[in-house]
């Protein structure tokens, strides 16, 4: 086999004959040059090994393809692999496609033909080693069947599930993912769900109905494990069902998000007033200054927050840059909140209310009101803001 170096590493044996040998990125600090990392990732893939067949499920991020291979070799032959499963196109599950083909020379590169033709924008493919699957097929490894569910849209056009229904396996790859690379099964994080959460906000709230349609497929399906491509597996799948379930729909809570910006303190004297009346309410609230801030907090909290505070000064006749950024990022990700304030201190001319109303509609949030001040708020101002705190706190409860 031409090994060199065999390192020791931990292969859990995740089911009968289906280990993991993925690779733990313990200090990655950021994901798409966007997403902060606190707890790093992991690019989890899977080998499936049947009584005739092997199959292996996703690959790893580029800089993991020797991990990769020798963990593979640990639990079976890579030269001898027949299949290599591509749930999603994306390089940090796609990247090693052609390393390890050109390693296991008869194997087949198993995927959607959107899947394939996603892939062919990266990567270079073996075209004559490809088998195009749709929903419903299934591959047959002696002992066990890889079936195939067409989950498009999480968070790609072209992803897919495969499942592997005599260990009642899911491999939905990032659907249900967690960015952390602590841990090997959902038991070992007590902070899991906040971390998955995060990477919903992050991955796939954009796509909530998407979500919702692939979670219908699969309600029939009898699942005692997940195994995501992203942080630990669950062996309590309803750990994450439950909460995804409510995600998709869009359900929120008696919750509001204020994200502000504040140069010298008229804005944040604005969203505290806000938020205290909120708060006196009965409102939760969650506060976060923009310039201190990680966004994958932001994220978590857009999640399932009825509301949303965007508190911006004027900074060149619009809105402060970061605070531009948040309202930009806010907008995409297209959270489930109903209600929205905007409240910013100006100078003289002003201009960061009307561009945040230019960025925010159209949109499903009815803004309940916007307050904006020439200088520091005064007494009136203030009264203002609480009496606007007041409605949407009404509003909220409804
Ligand atoms: C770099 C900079 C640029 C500004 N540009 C404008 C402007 O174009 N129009 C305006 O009305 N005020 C402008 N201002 C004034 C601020 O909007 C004003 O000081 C405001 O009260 C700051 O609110 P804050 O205390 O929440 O940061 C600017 C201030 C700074 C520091």
């Amino acid at each position: 086999m031409g090994m060199k170096n065999m390192k020791n590493y931990n292969i859990p044996e995740i089911a009968r004959n289906v280990f993991w040998v993925g690779a733990k990125d313990w200090n990655r600090r950021m994901f798409d040059a966007l997403i902060p990392l606190p707890q790093g990732t992991s690019y989890n893939a899977y080998l499936v090994k049947g009584e005739k067949k092997t199959a292996l499920i996703d690959t790893v991020n580029p800089g993991f393809e020797e991990e990769f291979e020798q963990k593979i070799n640990l639990v079976s032959d890579l030269e001898k692999l027949d299949y290599l499963v591509m749930n999603h196109a994306e390089p940090d599950h796609s990247s090693a496609i052609r390393y390890i083909m050109d390693k296991a020379p008869d194997s087949i590169l198993v995927a959607t033909e959107r899947g394939i033709k996603m892939a062919g924008l990266y990567h270079e493919l073996p075209e004559d080693r490809i088998k195009v699957v749709a929903e419903g097929d299934s591959i047959d490894l002696g002992g066990k069947t890889l079936r195939f569910i067409e989950a498009p849209w999480l968070h790609w056009p072209e992803t897919m599930f495969t499942y592997l229904p005599e260990e009642r396996v899911l491999f939905p790859c990032d659907f249900f993912g967690a960015h952390t690379a602590q841990g090997v099964y959902d038991d070992d994080l007590e902070d899991l769900i906040p971390l998955a959460k995060r990477y919903y906000g992050e991955i796939m709230m954009p796509f909530n109905k998407m979500g919702a349609k692939a979670l219908e497929k699969i309600k029939d399906l009898e699942i005692d494990i997940i195994a995501p491509s992203h942080g630990p597996i669950y062996k309590n799948p309803e750990r994450i069902l439950e909460p995804y379930r409510k995600w998709t729909a869009g359900k929120t809570e008696n919750k509001a998000l204020v994200v502000y910006i504040s140069m010298w303190g008229s804005t944040k004297e604005m969203v505290n007033a806000i938020a205290e009346t909120l708060l006196k309410e009965g409102v939760d609230v969650r506060m976060y200054d923009l310039a201190a801030s990680d966004l994958g907090d932001v994220a978590r909290e857009l999640v399932d927050s009825r509301a949303i505070i965007l508190g911006t000064p004027t900074v060149l006749a619009g809105m402060h840059p970061l605070a531009l950024y948040g309202a930009y990022l806010v907008k995409a990700l297209k959270p489930p909140a109903k209600y929205g304030v905007v409240l910013g201190s100006f100078g003289w001319g002003g201009g960061a209310l009307r561009q945040a109303g230019d960025i925010l509609t159209p949109s499903s949030m009815e803004v309940v009101g916007t307050h904006q001040v020439k200088g520091r708020a005064k007494e009136e101002d203030l009264k203002k803001i609480e009496e606007i705190g007041r409605q949407l706190a009404q509003k909220m409860k409804a």
